[in-house]
C-alpha cells in the first residue's frame, strides 16, 4: 500500500547502524514508557476503538446528510485539519457529493466569517463544532456566532437537530455547553492529542458527513497499525522515513519539503505539517516542515529548490492511480505543438514530470529526494498513510530526543493575546 524509495535520500549513513536504539524506541512507544507516554492511545486505536461510537456516527451522519445541503465543521488545527485532509484527498476540489463541508472556526478573519455566513444563508446547514480542550477562542467565536445563526433560523429544537460537538468525554467549556444544550456529543479520547485524532469522531464524523466510508478508513490504519509493528529498521518503513528524516538533520538540512503532485492533497500536507512541526519543534530543535504542490509551486519555488541555498530536502508523496484520469485530444491544426501528447493521459504527464523533477533536484541540484508512494488515495489508503505518519512521526521525534506529544509553545501567543483582550485572569 505504501512503499519507500530512500534510493536518492544521500544518506551519509547506514540506518542499519541504528538498529538498537530503534529498537529501543520501538519498545518505549509500544510499552508507553517514553516522555509523554499519556498521549500513546492513537497507537492502538484501529483496534480499540469505540465500536459503538462510531456505529453512532454513522448513523448521526446518515440522517443528517438527508436533512442539509452543508456541514460546518468548526475547529482548528488538529480539530479540522485530518477531516479537511481526508474529504479534500478523497471527495477532490469540487465534489458533487449533496453535501458541501465548510470549515469555520479556523480564523480570526472577520471577512472569512462574514462570507460563510452569506453564503450559507438560505442554505440548509448543520454544525460540527470539534475542541478538545472546549476553550479555543477562534473556534469559541465562530461556534457563537454560527450557532446564534442556527437558533434564528431553525428555532432551539431544530438546532439541536443539528449540532454535534465533538469534545473532551467530561472537561471544558464545550462539553458543558454541548450537555446543557443537549446537543449529540462525540469524544475526544484523553490519550490522544489534537494531531494524531483524525481517526477518533474529531476527524470520522465530519468524513462520515462527506460520504466517505469510515470503517474502511479504520480497516486501512488497522493493517497499518499491524504492519507497522516491527522494531525492526531494515524492514519498517515508517521507522525508516523517520529515522531518514533525522540523519538529513544531523547533516545539515532544517528544512523538509513535502511535496505532492495532486492540488487536492494540499490539505494533507497541512495535516502532515502540524504532525510534524507540533511533534518536533522544541528545545530549540526540529526540522522545519514546509510543502509544495508540484507541478504548480515548480513554476514559483523550483528555481529556488534547483539552485538556491541547501537547506532543504524533498519528501515525494505519491499516489500512484488518480482517481479520475483524462485523455488529451488530437487537433487537426497542432498550433500549440502538442500532438506529440495525443492520445496520452493527462496524469501519464503528471508522473513523467515527477520522475524529471526528482532526477533535477536529485542529481543536477544535489537536494536529498525521499520518496513515499501510495497506491490509491480511497478512503483505506487515507487511513494507512494516517498510520504510517503518525508512527514515523513518534520514532523521528523520540529519535531526536524531545516528547513528541506536547505543545507548550503554543501558549505563548495566546497568553499575549489573552492579556491584550482583557481576558479575566490575564
Ligand atoms: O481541539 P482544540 O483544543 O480546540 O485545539 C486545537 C488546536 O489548537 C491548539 O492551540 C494546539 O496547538 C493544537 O495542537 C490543537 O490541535
Amino acid at each position: 500500500m505504501i512503499t519507500l524509495d530512500l534510493s536518492k535520500a544521500k544518506l551519509a549513513e547506514d540506518l542499519g547502524s541504528y538498529k538498537e536504539k530503534v529498537a529501543e524506541i520501538h519498545d518505549m512507544i509500544r510499552n508507553k514508557t517514553g516522555a509523554g507516554n499519556d498521549f500513546l492511545g492513537w497507537v492502538e486505536l484501529p483496534e480499540n476503538y469505540d465500536k459503538e461510537e462510531v456505529q453512532l456516527m454513522k448513523e448521526t451522519a446518515a440522517k443528517l446528510r438527508e436533512k442539509v445541503d452543508v456541514l460546518l465543521v468548526c475547529g482548528i488545527g488538529g480539530s479540522y485539519l485530518g477531516a479537511r485532509a481526508a474529504i479534500e484527498a478523497i471527495n477532490g476540489l469540487y465534489s458533487d457529493d449533496k453535501v458541501e463541508i465548510i470549515y469555520v472556526g479556523n480564523t480570526f478573519s472577520s471577512n472569512y466569517i462574514h462570507q460563510v455566513a452569506k453564503y450559507i444563508e438560505d442554505k440548509d446547514f448543520a454544525i460540527n463544532v470539534i475542541s478538545k480542550s472546549g476553550t479555543t477562542t477562534e473556534t469559541s467565536i465562530s461556534f457563537r456566532i454560527f450557532k446564534e445563526m442556527c437558533e434564528k433560523k431553525y428555532g432551539k429544537e431544530g438546532a439541536r437537530e443539528r449540532i454535534v460537538a465533538t469534545t473532551d468525554r467530561e472537561k471544558g467549556a464545550l462539553k458543558k455547553l454541548a450537555t446543557d444544550e443537549g446537543y449529540v456529543t462525540f469524544v475526544v479520547p484523553d490519550d490522544i492529542g489534537g494531531r494524531y485524532s483524525v481517526l477518533t469522531a474529531v476527524g470520522l464524523f465530519p468524513i462520515a458527513m462527506a460520504g466517505i466510508d469510515i470503517d474502511e478508513m479504520l480497516k486501512g490504519a488497522k493493517d497499518a497499525m499491524v504492519k507497522y509493528n516491527d522494531a525492526n529498521i531494515e524492514t519498517n518503513d515508517a521507522y525508516r522515513y523517520g529515522v531518514a528524516r533525522q540523519l538529513l538533520n544531523k547533516a545539515g538540512y532544517s528544512a523538509e519539503m513535502f511535496v505532492t503532485y495532486e492540488l487536492q492533497l494540499n490539505n494533507v500536507a497541512e495535516w502532515w505539517k502540524q504532525l510534524y512541526g507540533e511533534s518536533e519543534g522544541k528545545e530549540n530543535k526540529g526540522i522545519l516542515p514546509h510543502s509544495a504542490v508540484f507541478s504548480t509551486d515548480l513554476h514559483s519555488l523550483g528555481q529556488f529548490i534547483q539552485e538556491g541555498s541547501k537547506v532543504l530536502y524533498e519528501t515525494i508523496f505519491e499516489v500512484k492511480n488518480p482517481q479520475n484520469d483524462m485523455i488529451i485530444p488530437s487537433d487537426p491544426d497542432d498550433l500549440d505543438g502538442l500532438n506529440y501528447l495525443a492520445g496520452k493521459s493527462v496524469d501519464y504527464v503528471n508522473k513523467r514530470a515527477c520522475e524529471g523533477t526528482i532526477d533535477a533536484h536529485v542529481n543536477t541540484g544535489n537536494v536529498p529526494n525521499i520518496i513515499i508512494s501510495l497506491d490509491k488515495m480511497d478512503a483505506y489508503g487515507f487511513g494507512y498513510m494516517v498510520y504510517f505518519f503518525e508512527m514515523s512521526c513518534a520514532m523521528s521525534v523520540y529519535f531526536l530526543g524531545v516528547n513528541p506529544f506536547n505543545q507548550p509553545g503554543v501558549e505563548v501567543y495566546k497568553k499575549n493575546m489573552f492579556k491584550l483582550l482583557g481576558k479575566p485572569g490575564y
